[in-house]
């Protein structure tokens, strides 16, 4: 994937707005086919940085390219490979899902007739494109959203909080959904997300940020698949326990919760761990180990900033 040319590239993005600096020197490259996921706690930045990928706002430093146009250089031509849903996608709700493509297909000007029932496909709308839009859920709602987006066949697609309001079954089905799109089509899909859960089923890789700098960027699986898990241990009594994790060098995130004590450390270092405890007198009644999940190495690197 990384050969290829990106559908979106960012360099050294900045904003500054009333002297203070909303957004610091970020980049990152989204790349045809894949789903970038960027994530942030309330206020980090990011509804800023969409503003500026799409161009409602001018950044105060840095470029964007789109498909390989300058986006400030070269607006328009940057501008027309780009669909979006920046908010929720506002429909007539009186009007059937085809009638409403029909109307944007009219007011964007040079779409072919056809295109509109190849979106149509796409989304997976056929058996109620006919019906009107007030009938349809939510879920069905975002596709049409989306096959809105999909009319001018952008190569990169930007989605703000896509999963915002949809149940867990319309969650999973719009997953389904844009991983087919992505791979399919091989559109790039950048996707701004707090549901971290879902970033780490839905998205190839994902961008952190805080406070208006860039984190990390990585892939997905390389960031939950490290070396260490998560173990929580049960420990009488649990103030030593504490203090033994959080002398081993090879420990890390030693955190007491309401009965446990949470930590990540090495799967095969658990079992002399558990030894040691037992050494010096300590009574492990529990241990539970687990993966480490993307809300775990968000929250490390966000250090708890609240979630958005
Ligand atoms: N026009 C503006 N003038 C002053 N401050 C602004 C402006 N726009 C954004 N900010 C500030 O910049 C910071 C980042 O805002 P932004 O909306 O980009 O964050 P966010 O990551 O999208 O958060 P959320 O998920 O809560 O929307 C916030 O502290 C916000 O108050």
């Amino acid at each position: 994937m990384a050969q290829r040319e990106p559908v979106l590239s960012v360099k050294s993005l900045c904003k500054r707005i009333g002297g203070r600096e909303i957004v610091k020197d970020i980049q990152f490259d989204v790349f045809p086919g894949e789903i970038f996921g960027f994530l942030g706690p309330n206020g980090a930045g990011k509804t800023t940085t969409i503003r500026m990928l799409v161009g409602l706002i001018r950044p105060t430093g840095g470029t964007v390219h789109i498909a390989g146009h300058n986006l400030q250089r070269d607006f328009l031509k940057a501008i027309r490979h780009v669909g979006c849903i920046v908010e929720n996608p506002e429909m007539y709700a009186f009007l059937s899902g085809r009638e409403n493509l029909e109307h944007f297909a009219r007011m964007a000007g040079d779409i072919p007739p056809e295109r509109i029932d190849e979106v149509i496909r796409l989304v997976e709308l056929e058996k109620r494109i006919d019906d009107k839009v007030k009938t349809y859920s939510l879920g069905m709602r975002q596709r049409l959203g989306i096959a809105q987006a999909l009319l001018g066949r952008p190569k990169l697609l930007i989605l703000d909080e896509p999963t915002n309001g949809l149940d867990p079954a319309g969650i999973r089905e719009l997953r389904d959904f844009i991983r087919k799109l992505a791979r399919g089509e091989g559109i790039g899909v950048f996707i701004s997300s707090h549901i971290l859960h879902e970033v780490q089923l839905m998205c190839d890789r994902v961008a952190i940020i805080s406070r208006g700098r860039l984190l990390k960027t990585d892939r997905v699986d390389r960031l939950v698949d490290g070396d260490s898990l998560v173990v929580e241990w049960t420990l009488d009594p649990p103030e030593r326990g504490a203090e033994l994790l959080n002398d081993l060098p090879y420990v890390s995130n030693v955190e007491r919760r309401e009965n446990h004590i949470s930590s990540q450390l090495p799967e095969e270092r658990i079992g002399e761990t558990v030894r040691m405890m037992v050494d010096a007198g300590i009574l492990v009644s529990g241990i539970h180990r687990r993966r480490k999940t993307l809300e775990d190495i968000f929250l490390q690197m966000t250090e708890g900033d609240p979630i958005a």
